[in-house]
């Protein structure tokens, strides 16, 4: 439901008011200038915009990896920005997931070892029948047991999604998740993430430079200067060029 201030109701992540300002004086940069917005339940964000215009820094303030300078990131009906890193690590591993670009597996662990290390280290017993529902759904049941190193990259980003759903967390962050991986693979994964909002019912936030990876989200948001420059619902690759071109040329 629309709220007076942009909000909605319903959101699984809502930033309201945030700021965030690297370094001091001369050295100053202002990665986020007031930021609101909500990112619903079970729906699919893609976050682009041009090199430095804040994205990563979203995405870690929303994630509690990078503390705002300001403002608030309600999680449910949590205010992290509030919480002791303590706290934080925990609400990280039962609350959230993660996909980044360089997978993030530790080579000494199995797939599966990596896939259920977060809930091992929450202290949380492991939902058999969703991992196993999740390795059907991911094609990675024969090769989960398998090292980091006996996986190619697309294994090993398989491995990362499998890791970020078994907590059945409220939202996963991915940053560029298909950035080291060729066009198909990168679609596969896409594709896996899509199928986790549309049949897991679960909550992405992605940030991507690749158009073909944005038109797979439900809304992008676009980003300029730290601020929101614009919206676009059920993103094509046709309409997000002509959106990208519109906002290259009010530049
Ligand atoms: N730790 C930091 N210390 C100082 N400045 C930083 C730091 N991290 C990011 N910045 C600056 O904040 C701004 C936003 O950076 P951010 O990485 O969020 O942008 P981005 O849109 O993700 O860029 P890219 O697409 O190149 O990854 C940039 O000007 C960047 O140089």
């Amino acid at each position: 439901m629309a709220r007076r201030n942009g909000t909605t109701a319903g959101a699984a992540v809502r930033l309201e008011s945030l700021w965030k300002v690297y370094g001091t004086g001369q050295a100053e940069v202002v990665a986020l200038r007031d930021v609101t917005v909500d990112f619903p339940a079970s729906s699919f964000t893609a976050v682009m915009g041009p090199s430095g215009s804040g994205k990563t820094t979203l995405l870690q303030c929303a994630a509690g990896l990078a503390e705002p300078t300001r403002g608030s990131v309600r999680l449910g009906g949590t205010d992290i920005a509030g919480l002791q890193e303590k706290e934080l690590a925990l609400v990280r591993r039962q609350r959230m997931g993660f996909v980044f670009q360089s997978f993030n597996l530790l080579p000494a662990l199995t797939g599966r070892e990596n896939t259920v290390l977060p809930l091992q280290l929450a202290g949380r017993g492991v939902d058999r029948d969703w991992l196993e529902l999740i390795l059907e759904r991911t094609g990675m049941r024969e090769h989960i047991d398998r090292y980091p190193h006996e996986l190619s990259g697309g294994q090993q980003q398989r491995v990362a999604v499998c890791r970020a759903l078994l907590a059945r967390p409220e939202v996963i962050f991915a940053d560029e998740p298909t950035g080291a991986l060729d066009s198909r693979t990168g679609e596969e994964i896409l594709a896996l993430l899509r199928a986790s909002v549309d049949e897991l019912d679960q909550t992405v936030v992605m940030v991507t430079h690749e158009p073909a990876a944005a038109a797979c989200a439900d809304r992008v948001l676009f980003l300029r200067d730290g601020r929101i420059a614009g919206t676009l619902e059920q993103p094509t690759a046709a309409s997000l060029r002509a959106h990208l071109d519109a906002l290259e040329r009010a530049r």
